[in-house]
């Protein structure tokens, strides 16, 4: 069966159409279909010195794989011709267009899987558009309450209790109802996804010490605790609140399949000085199958020809094996 995978590169001015130009330069195992604008990835592609072919979609014809060199291209139409390295807040209505496309032909089974380069919030935000991230628009769209932002490297996995809010609003989004659903939707999707049984979720404590005893703030007593041992006795194996300060160490991640963190950056600049470059974002909980760079647009790279392409490539492969997969189980 030959899968289709829609890309989105991103924001125009930074690294994601390089790396999906470079990308491309070697053959895939599935049908990639850009959603862009042809006319940046082909400027694109001459300021990098690199041949490309693009190929209309036509999503009524089979799927086929494109080889190397080339890529089926969905045309998205920029806002406004593009500088490198220079955002234009033209192009936030077109960044969210390629968004709304990719989030619409996965809803509606055109394509198996959507792998997202890298956009700039703040831009998209410029633009008029309200947007914190991939992760809450792909479930906006598709009326998902509650989904789960996980990223993961070799030899480790972290997902967020809470993602793109304000570090102020991070003690009050952590109610004993958000960590029930999001310890559910990552243990669930660690046996669905990742074959793990029974999976063991290290738990991080949100204040200094996993609070000390209610000596350096109460969540953990409060919320954390009672909703661990509520969860624990319907079945799963989490274990914690843990300091966050000491709980990545061999000692404990070596017994454990994920951590969960509390906060945005709590858990990603530990994974991040592991694996930056190595790592994939994958939505969990979503109604289709969503993964993305750990990185974000580069702007300083873009056009040079010096942006890494590793984050992206695994992100490709990690979402191509999600999609065997759910294929199979279909
Ligand atoms: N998946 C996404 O859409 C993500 C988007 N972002 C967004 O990206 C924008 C810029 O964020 P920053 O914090 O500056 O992070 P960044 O990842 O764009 O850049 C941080 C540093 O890492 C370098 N870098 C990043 N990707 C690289 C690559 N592939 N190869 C070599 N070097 C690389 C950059 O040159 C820079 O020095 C923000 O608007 C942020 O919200 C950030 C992370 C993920
Ligand atoms: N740090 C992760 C990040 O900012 C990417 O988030 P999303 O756009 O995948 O929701």
């Amino acid at each position: 069966m030959t899968l289709r995978i829609a890309i989105t590169p991103g924001e125009p001015a930074g690294i994601g159409p390089d790396l999906l130009l470079k990308l491309i330069q070697h053959d895939w195992p599935a049908q990639l279909i850009a959603i862009a604008d042809a006319k940046l990835l082909q400027q694109r592609a001459e300021q990098l010195g690199l041949n490309i072919n693009l190929i209309p979609f036509d999503e009524s014809a089979a799927p086929a794989i494109a080889p190397a060199g080339s890529i089926y291209i969905h045309q998205v139409d920029l806002g406004a011709d593009v500088e490198l390295g220079v955002l234009n807040d033209a192009n936030g209505q077109y960044v969210l267009d390629t968004l709304r496309i990719a989030s619409e032909k996965n809803m509606d089974g055109t394509f198996d899987a959507v792998v997202t380069g890298p956009v700039h919030k703040g831009i998209i935000n410029q633009a008029g558009i309200s947007f914190s991230g991939h992760t809450e628009y792909f479930a906006q769209q598709s009326n998902t309450a509650d989904v789960v932002m996980m990223l993961a490297t070799e030899g480790l996995r972290v997902a967020l209790v809470t993602t793109h809010i304000p570090l102020a609003y991070v003690s009050r989004a952590i109610t004993a109802e958000r960590l029930t659903k999001v310890a559910g939707i990552l243990n669930h999707d660690l046996q669905t996804k990742f074959g793990i049984e029974k999976p063991r979720i290290l738990v991080c404590g949100l204040n200094p010490h996993a609070g000390e005893d209610g000596h350096l703030g109460r969540e953990e007593i409060d919320t954390i605790t009672p909703t661990i041992e509520q969860l624990n006795t319907d079945g799963m194996n989490l274990i914690g609140p843990l300091p966050a300060d000491t709980l990545f160490q061999d000692k404990y991640l070596s017994q454990a399949d994920a951590v969960l963190a509390m906060y945005h950056d709590q858990g990603l600049p530990v994974l991040k000085y592991k694996g930056f470059g190595k790592s994939v974002n994958i939505t969990l909980g979503l109604p289709f199958i969503r993964t993305s760079v750990d990185h974000g647009t580069a702007l300083d790279l873009a056009g040079t020809g010096d942006a890494e392409v590793g984050s992206f490539e695994l992100a490709i492969r990690e979402a191509i094996k999600l999609a065997h997969e759910k294929a199979q189980n279909q």
